[in-house]
């Protein structure tokens, strides 16, 4: 089932289709939810950068089908904020549960998230990443690739990891989830079932994984220096 939410807003410079999604950031605080955002639409890294209440950026990506805006909404992290972040998820079409490789209570944390995505959400409803950030830091690893993978699969969750800091599969991340909710649409098929498609591959990490397996599939148009930010 593709997202139900997703606002059109008509053909894009040639043939293609534009469409508007909604992208959320969850998960403990100092996980670098900020970070990864900072990274993938202004190419920088910062050391400090706390999140008050929500952050809010947008950013085109092309793809070789479609145009699609992001909306990307940074929540904070911090308890004090929790109460208000169901706010902010509202009307997502994708949410990116943000943990630290090297802090294993923020992986609990965001199972702790996921739950509350599965009581707002249908299944296939809202597209789910499933982010391990700060692979720079993999001497204090605590959350094993493996472990993370397995749960993901378990919940039908895209996994990656990321390193906001040395720019490490920060933009794929986006990108997976543009290219998700574009098939999505094409196919009728949901994340879920593009998931299931490729079981075999699912063992493994890397080139062959089930994700860059199907972001394979769908060649970025433009390359980053061309995505504008607006
Ligand atoms: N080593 C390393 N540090 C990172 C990475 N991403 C973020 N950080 C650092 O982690 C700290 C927290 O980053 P933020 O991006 O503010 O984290 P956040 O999840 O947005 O935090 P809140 O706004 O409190 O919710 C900062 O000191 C960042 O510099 C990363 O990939 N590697």
């Amino acid at each position: 089932m593709a997202p139900r939410r997703t606002q059109q807003v008509g053909a894009g410079p040639s043939t293609e289709q534009s469409y508007i999604y909604k992208v959320v950031l969850l998960g403990s605080t100092a996980v670098g939810k900020s970070s990864i955002a900072f990274r993938y639409v202004k190419n920088d890294f910062r050391e400090f950068m706390p999140t008050m209440g929500c952050s809010f950026f947008t950013q085109l990506v092309c793809l070789e089908t479609a145009t699609i805006k992001l909306q990307i909404w940074d929540t904070a992290g911090q308890e004090k904020y929790h109460s208000v972040c169901h706010l902010y998820y509202k009307e997502a079409n994708a949410a990116l549960l943000v943990y630290d490789i090297a802090r294993k209570g923020t992986f609990a944390r965001a199972k702790l998230w996921l739950r509350e995505l599965e009581k707002e959400f249908l299944p296939d409803e809202l597209v789910i990443v499933l982010v391990g950030n700060k692979t720079d830091l993999a001497a204090q690893r605590e959350v094993t690739f493996e472990e993370a993978e397995e749960f993901a699969k378990s919940k039908s969750l895209i996994y990656m990891e990321t390193s906001a800091k040395s720019n490490h599969q920060v933009t794929e991340v986006f990108m997976a989830i543009g290219k998700f909710q574009v098939r999505s649409r094409c196919t009728g098929n949901s994340t879920r079932e593009m998931l299931r498609s490729v079981p075999a591959l699912g063992q493994t990490k890397g080139p062959s994984s089930p994700v860059s397996c199907l972001l394979t599939v769908a060649t970025a148009r433009c390359p980053r220096g061309n995505e504008q930010n607006r």
